[in-house]
C-alpha cells in the first residue's frame, strides 16, 4: 500500500526550479533514502513533504489524501533533524515528551511512553539527564525517541547521522534499520553519504537538479548506475566514452569486453575497481599511488592511453608507487551505462 505519493512535484525560487517534476512512490513500512549532492533539492523535497514549504506545482497525498490543505501539525509526520534538535533547558524525558504533550497526552499517560521509547534508542532510564551531558550519538538517539514519540505515520529523517564521526554512523545506521524493521516505520531520509543510504534503505532515489536521477534497490542502483552522474556520485571513477559493439567497447584505454547482452552504440562505460586486473601482458601503467583499505589495496594508475584508472588487488600482490605494470579488464565487472546526456558536466 502506497503511504506518500509525490505526482509532478516542482518548487521554483525565482523562476529555478530547485524540485523539477518529482513523482515519487513510498509504500507503507518502507525505507526510502534520497541521495544526491548538495544543492540537488533534497531537503526542500523533505519540507514540501512535511508541509513547510509550498509547492509550485504538483500534489503530495498521504494514505490517498492530497495535503494541500492540510497544516504541518496535522499531517502526521515526524521530523528528524541533524542539529539544533533537542532543548537545551529540558531533561531527556522532557525532551522526548514534548512530542506527546505537543498531541495533548495527558501527564501521566506519557510517562510510561517516554521510558517505552528509551529503551526502544538503547538510553534506558536516561529520563532525568541534562541534555548537555549527552555525548553525539546519545543526543541523536534522544531526538530519534521524540520524533518517534508521537507514532508518525511517516518519518522523516534529514542527514540523521550527519554530524557524527564514521564508525558511530556505521553502528547507528545498523540499529536504526532494524529499529524501524521492528516497528515497521515508512521512513523518508534524505542523506549526501551512499555508505549511510545504502545501509539504510529498502530504496534509494539518486537525485540531481531537482529531478530523479536514479531509484532503486541499493543492490540495483550500485551495480547498475543509470548513467555517469550516478557512476561518479557513487564515487567510480572509471567512466569513459565508449562505442559498443560485439561484446566489446572501444575505450580510449583500448578495447574492453563488456557483458553479454549489453546495449550497443556510441555509450558511457563503467569498470570498477575489482575489474581492472594485474596482468603479465596488456594495457601498460604506471602506478601512481597506492591506499591501504584494509581487505585490499587501492591503486591508482597512470595508464599509456587514456585516463587515470583505479584498481583494486590483493595486499599480497599489491605493486609499490612507481611501479610499471600491465592491466586487462574483467568483463563482469563493466557496466554499459545510458549515453552522456547532452548537459552531463
Ligand atoms: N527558501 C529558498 N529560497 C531560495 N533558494 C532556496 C531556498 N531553499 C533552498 N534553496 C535553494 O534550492 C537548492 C536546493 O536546496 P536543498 O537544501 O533542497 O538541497 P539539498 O540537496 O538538501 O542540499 P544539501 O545537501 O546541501 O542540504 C539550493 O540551490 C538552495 O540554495
Amino acid at each position: 500500500m502506497t503511504l506518500l505519493q509525490l505526482d509532478g512535484v516542482s518548487v521554483r525560487f525565482g523562476g529555478r526550479a530547485v524540485v523539477d517534476r518529482v513523482d515519487l512512490a513510498v509504500a507503507a513500512h518502507e525505507t526510502v533514502c534520497v541521495l544526491g549532492p548538495s544543492g540537488s533539492g533534497k531537503s526542500t523535497l523533505l519540507r514540501v513533504v512535511a508541509g513547510l514549504q509550498p509547492v509550485s506545482a504538483g500534489r503530495v497525498l498521504l494514505d490517498g489524501a492530497d495535503q494541500a490543505a492540510v497544516p504541518v501539525h496535522r499531517r502526521g509526520v515526524g521530523l528528524m533533524f541533524q542539529d539544533h534538535q533537542l532543548f537545551p533547558h529540558r531533561d531527556v524525558g522532557g525532551n522526548v515528551a514534548f512530542g506527546l504533550r505537543m498531541r495533548g497526552s495527558a501527564r501521566t499517560a506519557y510517562r510510561p511512553r517516554v521510558a517505552e521509547l528509551l529503551d526502544l534508542v538503547g538510553l534506558p532510564g536516561a529520563q532525568g539527564r541534562a541534555v548537555a551531558s549527552l555525548s553525539g550519538g546519545e543526543q541523536q538517539r534522544v531526538a530519534l525517541a521524540r520524533a518517534l514519540a508521537p507514532s508518525p505515520r511517516l518519518l522523516m529523517l534529514d542527514e540523521p547521522l550527519g554530524q557524527l564521526d564514521r564508525g558511530l554512523r556505521e553502528r547507528l545506521v545498523v540499529e536504526l534499520r532494524e529499529l524501524f524493521s521492528r516497528l515497521g516505520t515508512t521512513v523518508l531520509a534524505v542523506t549526501h553519504d551512499q555508505g549511510e543510504a545504502f545501509a539504510l534503505a529498502d530504496r534509494v532515489i539518486v537525485m540531481r537538479d531537482g529531478r530523479i536521477a536514479q531509484a532503486g534497490t541499493p543492490l540495483e542502483v550500485w551495480q547498475r548506475p543509470a548513467d555517469r552522474f550516478v557512476a561518479r556520485f557513487l564515487g567510480f571513477e572509471n567512466v569513459v566514452p565508449a562505442t559498443v559493439s560485439a561484446g566489446a567497447a572501444a575505450t580510449p584505454w583500448g578495447t574492453v569486453p563488456v557483458p553479454e547482452g549489453s546495449s550497443e552504440g556510441e555509450r558511457q562505460l563503467l569498470v570498477r575497481p575489482a575489474g581492472v586486473h594485474l596482468v603479465r601482458d596488456g594495457l601498460a601503467a604506471v602506478v601512481e599511488s597506492r591506499t591501504f583499505r584494509g581487505t585490499h589495496v587501492a591503486l591508482r594508475l597512470r595508464p599509456e592511453a587514456g585516463p587515470a584508472l583505479e584498481a583494486e588487488c590483493a595486499l599480497a600482490a599489491a605493486p609499490a608507487a612507481g611501479d610499471r605494470v600491465h592491466v586487462a579488464f574483467a568483463p563482469a565487472e563493466v557496466v554499459v551505462l545510458a549515453a552522456e546526456a547532452p548537459d552531463t558536466p
